[in-house]
């Protein structure tokens, strides 16, 4: 029977020092051949508790345009909460196999929620070293607990409450990146879909790889969300791409990272730009992370907002049905 999950793989693999060549990148693509290592610029990193709004306002705004990329400390979301999130992800994934599967995605479904390794069309037949589980975690009207894991029993609670609390870091981000582009407070929250916004929770398990070197846990892509806020472990191995390298996003206690999506890209016209990123993986070390996709509802319209268009700044992008975006993008079809 071939393996399914990479961390059955891993676990067969732990004193090998190869990989399965399914997993071993082509030479462009391997973080040991194009990671740079030079004097290293770093992702930005954004103190939320300044009494200066405006001044937020502008360190945001500068690193959505540059970067895509940015990490904030001090955004009210208490240590605890995010510890706990954590602590049962982790118990979930350290679970026997069995037990993960009660959860796993449907096969054939259009369902991206469960338990499950492959997600996208897999570039030149190469895979990802990782497995994740989905779930939407917001509202509580779009929620189908079916895909949540009843083990560990906190896992619910735990779930629930980091959700309840990330609106309040959600709202603020959305606030400042309208601000940033001068627009309305609500603008960019607005164009997204207001409360009917959803919340995508997906859990990354990266186990240790024999050659880290080869391989790749997730390959170089944007996400289709609007804004992606995402808890990491201390293991590093998020990069992001920029002016032609791929750099190291260190990891830093009770930061969150927030990237750019595509729709926000779209909303402002191109002036924020969605961030191209990958990760790498470890020889020793177990990463995980635990991104929040915040998405459009299916139906909503996304394109430039029309104050941002104008004579000097044309349409970048087609105005379109959020699900129709995600359709070409996972079928790697032209937008
Ligand atoms: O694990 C990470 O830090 C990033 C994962 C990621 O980019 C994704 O799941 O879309
Ligand atoms: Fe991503």
């Amino acid at each position: 029977m071939e393996l399914e999950r990479v961390q059955q793989i891993a676990s067969l693999s732990k004193c090998m020092d190869t990989i399965p060549t399914d997993y071993i990148r082509s030479e462009n693509e391997q973080p040991a051949v194009t990671t740079f290592h030079g004097v290293v610029l770093e992702v930005p990193v954004i103190d939320l508790s300044d009494p200066d709004e405006g001044k937020i306002v502008g360190l945001i705004s500068e690193a959505s345009r540059e970067w895509g990329i940015f990490q904030v400390v001090n955004h009210g979301i208490p240590d605890e909460v995010v510890r706990k999130l954590q602590q049962v992800g982790k118990e979930f994934f350290e679970l026997p196999l069995e037990e993960k599967e009660l959860v796993a995605k449907i096969p054939g479904s259009q369902n991206i929620e469960g338990y499950g390794t492959r997600l996208q069309k897999e570039v030149e037949g190469k895979k990802g070293w990782v497995d994740h589980l989905f779930h939407i975690i917001w509202p509580p009207s779009a929620i189908n607990y079916r895909f949540w894991p009843k083990n560990p029993p906190s896992y619910r609670e735990t779930s629930e409450d980091y959700a309840k609390r990330l609106r309040g870091v959600a709202d603020k981000m959305f606030e400042y990146l309208s601000k940033g582009l001068g627009l309305e407070p609500s603008e960019m929250k607005d164009g997204m879909g207001g409360e009917d916004l959803i919340y995508m929770m997906k859990i990354n398990y990266y186990p240790p790889c024999p050659r880290p070197d080869l391989a790749l846990g997730v390959v170089a892509h944007t996400d289709m969300s609007g804004l992606t806020i995402l808890v990491p472990n201390e293991v590093p191995g998020l990069q992001v791409f920029k002016d032609d390298y791929w750099y190291d996003v260190k990891y830093i206690p009770n930061a969150l990272i927030v990237h750019i999506g595509d729709q926000i890209q779209i909303l402002s016209n191109g002036k924020y730009k969605s961030v191209f990123h990958r990760t790498t993986v470890n020889k020793e070390m177990t990463r995980m992370s635990w991104p929040v996709f915040l998405e459009p509802p299916p139906e909503q319209e996304i394109g430039p907002i029309p104050k941002l268009v104008n004579e000097e700044n044309p349409p970048k992008f087609k105005t379109k049905k959020f699900k129709d975006y995600a359709y070409c993008k996972l079928n790697k079809l032209p937008q």
